[in-house]
């Protein structure tokens, strides 16, 4: 699904963000990268999005070679990824429903098909009664699951989300967790950077941690493994 082989980034300033990183990540795993601020998992992040291109190596996303890649193919390799990210990112003068059409519309989805599944999404995410409330009415833990049912209403292969429990309280980080796992059941890869160390104690997924742009541990059933 995802292959990374001997991936380094550097950026134009000289700053080294990521250093000859070879990983695997197989269809339907749920994958936390984690590591200290700086490390370069949001750089990690961005080359599977191909947001950022790496400055040397081989990056496979989703069958495609993301290195080679044309410019007018990024949207395509883009439809089969859903993001998430910690600040939400939703539209605020579009209802519940919008935001998640939107994405829709935007691969020109028909009509009749989008309707039922946005309501399914949004029953999945458990936000079917919100459907004509506007952003500003939510707490930040529906506005994340509106975010989710964004992500995956096109069906991804992967859904990608960097610390999307950032900005919420213990018990509502597990609520949003418990959501990314029926997503992941469902067949969805998974790849979440994080620094929710109760979070990554409890659900023993595989953890890949970063340091200084290197993997420095790939475990299987995982642990945090830093004291924040
Ligand atoms: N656009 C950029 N230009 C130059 N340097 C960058 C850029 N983006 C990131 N860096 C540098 O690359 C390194 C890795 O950054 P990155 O954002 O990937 O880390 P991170 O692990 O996601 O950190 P955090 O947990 O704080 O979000 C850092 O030294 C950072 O300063």
């Amino acid at each position: 699904m995802i292959y990374m082989s001997e991936v380094s980034k550097v950026y134009s300033n000289g700053s080294v963000a990521l250093a000859d990183i070879t990983v695997d990540i197989q269809k339907g795993e749920f994958v936390f990268i984690v590591g200290p601020s700086g490390a370069g998992k949001s750089t990690f992040i961005k080359l599977i999005l191909r947001e950022e291109l790496p400055t040397s190596g081989r990056l496979v996303v989703n069958g495609r070679n993301v290195v080679e890649m044309l410019s007018k193919d990024v949207p395509y390799l883009r439809r089969g990824l859903g993001i998430v990210f910690q600040d939400y990112r939703l539209l605020p003068n579009k209802t519940v429903y919008d935001n998640v059409a939107f994405a829709m519309q935007v691969v020109e989805a028909p009509h009749r098909e989008m309707q039922k599944r946005v309501h399914n999404v949004l029953d999945l995410v458990g936000l079917r009664h919100k459907v004509r409330t506007y952003p500003s009415e939510l707490s930040g833990g529906e506005q994340q699951r509106v975010a989710i049912a964004r992500a995956i209403v096109n069906n991804p292969v992967i859904v990608i989300a960097d610390e999307p429990t950032g900005n919420l309280d213990p018990d509502t980080s597990w609520e949003i967790m418990k959501v990314f796992d029926t997503v992941n059941k469902a067949g969805t890869t998974i790849i979440m950077a994080t620094h929710d160390k109760t979070v990554v104690d409890a659900l023993r997924k595989r953890v890949i941690a970063i340091e200084n742009g290197r993997i420095v541990r790939d475990q299987v059933k995982g642990v945090y493994g830093y004291e924040d």
